[in-house]
């Protein structure tokens, strides 16, 4: 239902330009949640807000495509191209945005937030109050909050009526940006219970980004891992962590914390390379342990797996491939 194709974009800073998004294949299937994960600056909101259509100076869009395919129904189908995704903004697809207490106006009432963002004026005041406050009590959030102003909730309340304010409308997809960053962790639990049962009522697909690979294992059918701004694997989130096939998603699950295991956990050494002038062939090759000259020469090809698994690395290719599956068989 949303397609990119190819999908390169930069924002403009003065004399430089950041590459935040280059070349990225990506598919957002029906009913799907899908997880977009990677370390600080690796462009995963960049490529949340091209899939929200929100391309506007700084970020423009150099090449490639984004397509979104709306259903029938509703009156809204068809399909839209890059910013004119816009046009399904709230009825087709709607955005749980970063930090909520910034998101939301400070001196407005609950309640006139969701007036503004519905915006229905063929419908009666107090029927659409009615309405929001049952769509509020099936998500467990008291119909009080309605007259009370963001500052006046918890961040976890806040992050909850952010969720029911772009859910209500019942969208086809809805795009979530680290819904749970800054948020102690009972509280977070409650946010992902939250979206796990918006995305089981509706059928809706969704779309998160976290860079808590706890937070995905809990709550994505799929993962894309990212590394400054390349898509370097894809594939169901279960088969990622039971078997990763890039050494960037190797060495990132390997460092996550697990009950019962006391070893010491190394990080990945280095740091991801400045998106103003990024290294050629494989971004990742400076820190790879498994680095060799074409890595440092050649971008890796994207290479599907078995079942929908991808991942883009020399090592899954040509004469190297055996080599490295002998390996990791020991
Ligand atoms: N408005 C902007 N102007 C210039 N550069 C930007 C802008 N927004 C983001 N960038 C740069 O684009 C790159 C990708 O940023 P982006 O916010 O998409 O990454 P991210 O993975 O979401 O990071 P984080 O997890 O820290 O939010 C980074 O190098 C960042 O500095």
């Amino acid at each position: 239902m949303l397609k990119l194709t190819n999908v390169c974009a930069q924002y403009e800073t003065g004399h430089d330009v950041v590459r935040a998004v280059d070349h990225v294949n990506l598919e957002i299937r029906e009913n799907e949640i899908m997880g977009i994960a990677g370390e600080s600056g690796c462009g995963k909101s960049t490529l949340m807000k091209l899939m929200y259509g929100l391309i506007e100076y700084p970020l423009s869009l150099t090449d490639g495509s984004i397509e979104l395919k709306v259903a029938e129904g509703g009156g809204r189908h068809g399909t839209f191209l890059n910013e004119d995704i816009q046009k399904q903004w709230w009825k087709g697809i709607s955005y749980v945005p970063q930090g909520a207490m910034h998101v939301m106006n400070p001196v407005s009432k609950i309640k006139s937030q969701f007036f503004d963002a519905v915006c229905d004026k063929s419908k009666d005041k107090k029927q659409l109050e009615k309405e929001i406050a049952e769509y509020l009590n099936e998500l467990e959030l008291p119909r009080e909050v309605l007259s009370a102003y963001p500052h006046q909730l918890s961040g976890g309340m806040r992050q909850r009526v952010l969720i029911a304010l772009a859910t209500f409308l019942n969208p086809e997809i809805v795009f979530a940006d680290e819904p749970t960053t800054a948020l102690d962790v009972v509280v977070q639990r409650g946010i992902l219970n939250m979206l796990s049962r918006v995305h089981k009522k509706t059928k809706n697909s969704m779309v998160m980004v976290s860079h808590d690979m706890g937070v995905h294992y809990q709550i994505t059918d799929r993962l894309c891992i990212m590394y400054a701004g390349q898509v370097l694997e894809v594939g169901p989130t279960m088969k990622i962590f039971e078997n990763p096939r890039h050494p960037y998603t190797q060495m990132l699950i390997h460092a996550l914390p697990r009950i019962g295991d006391n070893s010491q956990k190394e990080g990945i050494k280095g740091a991801p390379p400045s998106l103003k002038n990024p290294p050629a062939g494989c971004r990742f090759s400076p820190r790879c342990p498994h680095c060799a000259d074409e890595c440092r020469k050649k971008r890796p090809t994207e290479t599907w797996l078995d079942d929908g698994h991808m991942a883009s690395c020399h090592l899954l290719t040509g004469k190297r491939r055996e080599s490295f599956a002998e390996m990791e068989g020991k």
